[in-house]
């Protein structure tokens, strides 16, 4: 907001007025032909020498800093500049010359030299006059010098009061130097460039509209403060929930409590027994069976308890940094709104006192020039005098009379006028210490805004902080997320292998005991034959009961033993048959082109109720299962290419894909992709949690690829791999990776950032999302490369649409799309190939009153968009199942986006995600079905994207 007050000067303002009046004054009494005429020439004298004295010093002062100013005057034009502070004449200097006065912003020298002068280009003081001023430049175009002249010579000389007066006016003017010998035919002008004042422009101090933009800003970024605090009910449970899980955590009881072992292994790698192994074969695996899981038991326990007491010592942190921060919050809050409306209270003044200022002005003008018409009245009215005064001498007597009665009248219309002129002056003056004291309270205001702006500074630096210790405190809550599902997995998965020890330890005892009765049967048998044999023989009973008892048994026993090995025989002969014809299958598999499905069920988590009894049965056979019917129904059976059962750990699974994953450093394009339930393990299979056992399938396939991609170096091949993440959130394609660079490092988001993206195809007909960032994961060193992925895992965990329903704490709200290009070249063949590995984790399907999210309209609008683009995922498998023409792909971003793994180019693997829970069955039952269609569908043989340059 700019402002100018343009106070204009004529003959009518004090200074000049006061001239003016001082010499009608001596010229009124030499008309009256005082007198005391040469007492009065000789105060005129000794006026005009103090006027002189003056003069001489203000032109001394001012030849320093007016040159340059006079150098551009017009030679006949006498060029007058009041300056009297020193600091103001060099920059006086460096001006040009000018008609006004001219505010100008005060350096920072002057603002500590002279602090409460900064505003504007006027004294703030109410007793400083302009002279004050060290910025005020004054320069006054006069007439020529020979009208000061003659004006000097007109003066008659003053009064004692007027002389007074005067002196007074001079000095309190200050620029009296130089307007005591001028006398101006035109009205001068002085602006007064009054910006500074309400927009403090200042270079350090932000405009009023900045401020302003900023207070909103401000305002802006509370109201989204506050929109944030929903979220913060989402995040984990507090340290009473925890230890609630604690307590849910514990082992059973009959868990063993130490089992020494030399040679430990995962209770992951254990193979499953054979189903029909001996009874030595049999004990002998249970008992190292037994300390291998004891010893697994123990480690788990360990790292479950290092866990926990890292979980409780975030969850300390975590409520210490909330309870600092609310306070702080809060104050600031109220800072905020007092700060906001001070400031607005106080614009609202100043502009008041800017109005009541201008008003004020005005007034002084119409005054001024009312006086101006005043003193021209009363010199006409002198000239009158004048030659009334010269032709009295010549009129006759009548005429005398009536020059003397005009004198008389002229003289008391003067009387009157110079009355007026007082009252004016009187007025004006009045005016000018109003304005003064309103210049006064503005300062006063000024000085109030820049305290709140100094407040405000401290506000925002109290905002800085809470902004920093509120990233601390999220960073603090991701660890500890990602610390609690790491946790709570391994304690499902831990409880899961228990239970199946447990089912396993009884099985066996069972077992042992039916075997003991059967070998103690036959042993009587045994007996039995003997005493038959021996009767049979006829021999003596003393003689032969040593020697021919001793050659039966040895018989038996080799016999058995001989069967033993036959046994043993069959079994591995029956093991490798099982493998051949897996891989048969998995060879017919690959060229019907089936997409394969693998089926795993989670096994029990603390939030799934009291009840632990599962709905689904897995068949020993690894490959099928029975789900338990709605409402006694008979059980359900299903057959998949593999089914996993809840003490299946992460390393188990991947050993099924890997090879799978492998495929895609062969140059071909695969799929993998987990559906179901929400909080039925999609994203646990997917990406896992933390560092160790619980990692999914993303990060241990990078590992795998990189491991591979350095083996293959040998062979002379060269790789480079590159990786995105995206996620599809309300039909709309979102990367997940815009706050990375190209090479992993992070950057803050800017208005470039563009978060959207677009599915499009390139000229062979391949779809590629538009515009998708992609960093680079280093192939040549391993370690490097796993820290860029865990960097890149870390950014899309953060940047992904999860929210807490009533069936997952974090559940998806969205599909994500993990994909890794590959490049490989050799060298030697000049063979080109171009893998992708696609890695999906679907949102899961729900039904609206389990997962609550009908509640609230946001979680209704992700509800419906996950179901209808899960809907049309099936609608296209349908589509494949029925080999129909059309396969509406496009119908949802999802299938849009995996269209070409889905259409036979590439190698597609789904996994279906099950709960055991009873309560989940009818989900499950859905699911399974889904999988059924999906395994129906035939795509081909996969194709292999392989360039021959030699
Ligand atoms: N096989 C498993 N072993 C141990 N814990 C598991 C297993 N599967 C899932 N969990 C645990 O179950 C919880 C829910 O799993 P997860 O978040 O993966 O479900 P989801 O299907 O991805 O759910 P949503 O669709 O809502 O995102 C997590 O705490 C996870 O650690």
């Amino acid at each position: 907001m700019s402002r100018r007050a343009r106070l204009s000067i004529g003959p009518g303002t004090p200074i000049l007025g006061a001239l003016a009046d001082s010499k009608k004054a001596n010229r009124r009494t030499s008309l009256g032909g005082g007198e005391k005429g040469s007492e009065e020439k000789k105060d005129r004298k000794a006026m005009l020498d103090e006027w002189r004295k003056i003069r001489a010093a203000g032109t001394s002062v001012a030849v320093g800093g007016a040159s340059s100013v006079s150098n551009n005057m017009d030679s006949n034009t006498d060029s007058l500049n009041s300056a009297t502070a020193a600091p103001s004449l060099a920059k006086m200097a460096a001006s040009p010359a000018r008609m006004n006065i001219q505010s100008r912003s005060p350096s920072p020298a002057d603002r500590a030299a002279s602090p409460a002068r900064h505003y504007r280009g006027i004294s703030t003081a109410p007793d400083r006059s302009f002279e004050d001023e060290p910025t005020v430049h004054l320069t006054i175009n006069t007439t020529n010098t020979q009208q000061i002249k003659s004006d000097e010579k007109e003066n008659d000389g003053l009064s004692a009061y007027e002389r007074y007066r005067l002196k007074r006016q001079l000095q309190a003017i200050g620029v009296s130097t130089g307007l005591a010998t001028s006398t101006p035919t035109k009205r001068s002008t002085f602006d007064f460039d009054d910006d500074s004042s309400l927009a403090g422009t200042t270079p350090s101090r932000r405009s009023k509209k900045a401020r302003k933009s900023l207070l909103a800003g401000g305002a802006q970024t509370r109201v989204r403060r506050r929109s944030m605090t929903p979220d913060r009910a989402e995040l984990p449970p507090p340290p009473a929930a925890v230890a609630e899980r604690k307590k849910h955590n514990m082992l059973p009881p009959s868990y063993p409590s130490s089992a020494p072992s030399s040679a430990p292994s995962s209770v992951e790698e254990r193979a499953p027994l054979p189903p029909s192994s001996s009874f030595q074969a049999e004990v002998t695996t249970h008992f190292s069976q037994e300390s291998t899981d004891s010893i697994d038991s123990l480690a788990m326990k360990s790292r479950i308890s290092a866990m926990q007491k890292r979980i409780d010592m975030l969850e300390r942190e975590k409520m210490e940094l909330s309870m600092s921060k609310a306070p702080l919050e809060a104050r600031m809050r109220q800072k905020e709104d007092a700060f906001i409306k001070e400031r607005e209270r106080l614009l609202a003044e100043i502009d008041m006192l800017h109005n009541a200022g201008r008003t004020a002005d005005e007034r002084v003008r119409e005054l001024e020039m009312e006086n101006e018409a005043l003193g021209e009245s009363i010199k006409r009215l002198r000239l009158q005098a004048k030659e009334a005064k010269y032709t009295s001498s010549s009129a006759d007597n009548t005429g005398e009379q009536d020059a003397w009665n005009e004198r008389l009248r002229n003289n008391k219309e003067i009387a009157v006028l110079r009355s007026d002129l007082k009252d004016r002056d009187g007025q004006i003056q009045s005016l000018r210490l109003d304005k003064v004291s309103l210049e006064a309270e503005v300062h006063a205001f000024k000085q109030q805004i820049e305290s709140l702006e100094k407040n405000y500074d401290e506000l925002e630096r109290d905002y800085g902080e809470l902004e920093a210790s509120k990233s601390k405190n999220s960073e603090a809550e991701i660890q500890l997320e990602v610390l609690t599902a790491e946790m709570v997995a391994t304690t499902a998965q831990l409880n899961a292998t228990s239970a199946d020890f447990e089912e396993t330890k009884s099985r066996t005892k069972a077992d042992m005991q039916a075997k003991e009765v059967k070998w103690k049967a036959r042993e009587s048998d045994l007996l039995f034959e003997i005493s038959v044999l021996k009767s049979r023989a006829g021999k003596q009973i003393d003689d032969a009961d040593g020697t021919m008892g001793e050659e039966d048994t040895a018989v038996l026993k080799a016999r058995i033993e001989e069967r033993d090995r036959r046994i043993l025989e069959l079994e591995e002969q029956l093991l490798n048959g099982e493998q051949l014809r897996r891989a048969l299958h998995n060879r017919i598999q690959e060229l019907r082109g089936n997409i394969r499905v693998y089926v795993r069920t989670r096994p029990f988590l603390p939030n799934d109720g009291a009840s632990s009894s599962s709905s689904i049965d897995i068949l020993p056979d690894g490959e099928s299962l029975t789900i338990a019917g709605r409402r006694g129904e008979n059980p359900h059976a299903f057959k998949f290419d593999k089914v996993f059962a809840p003490s299946a750990g992460q390393e188990i699974v991947f050993d099924e894909v890997s090879e799978f994953v492998q495929s895609a450093l062969d140059g071909y394009h695969v799929c993998l992709f987990s559906y179901g339930q929400t909080g039925s393990g999609k994203t646990h299979t997917m990406q896992g949690s933390g560092n160790g056992a619980m990692r999914g399938i993303i990060p241990r396939a990078v590992e795998q690829i990189l491991a591979q991609a350095a083996a293959l170096q040998t062979q002379r091949w060269t790789f480079t791999m590159k990786a995105s993440f995206l996620e599809i959130y309300n039909e709309e394609l979102r990367d997940l990776l815009v706050m990375m660079n190209s090479d992993g490092t992070t950057r803050p988001r800017d208005a470039t950032t563009a978060t959207k993206l677009s599915i499009k195809r390139n000229a062979d007909g391949k779809s590629y999302v538009d515009g998708i960032n992609m960093v680079d994961i280093d192939v040549e060193d391993r370690a490097n490369g796993i820290e860029q992925l865990e960097a890149v895992m870390a950014a899309a965990a953060r940047a992904r649409s999860v929210a807490k329903t009533n069936m997952n704490s974090q559940s998806s709200r969205s599909h994500s799309v993990f994909m890794l290009h590959l490049c490989g070249s050799n060298e030697e063949s000049g063979t080109i190939v171009q893998g992708a590995l696609n890695l999906c984790d679907l949102a899961g399907s729900e039904r609206l009153d389990r997962s609550g999210a009908g509640s609230n309209a946001q979680r209704l609008k992700e509800t419906q968009a996950i179901n209808k683009s899960l809907s049309c995922l099936g609608d296209v498998f349908n589509a494949l199942s029925n080999g129909s023409k059309h396969v509406p792909f496009r119908n949802s971003k999802l299938t849009y986006l995996l269209q070409d793994c889905l259409s036979g180019d590439g190698k597609a693997l789904m996994f279906v995600n099950l709960s055991p829970t009873v309560e989940s069955s009818s989900e499950s039952l859905c699911s399974l079905r889904f999988a059924q269609r999906v395994n129906q569908v035939e795509l081909g043989k996969a194709v292999k994207n392989v360039q021959y340059s030699k």
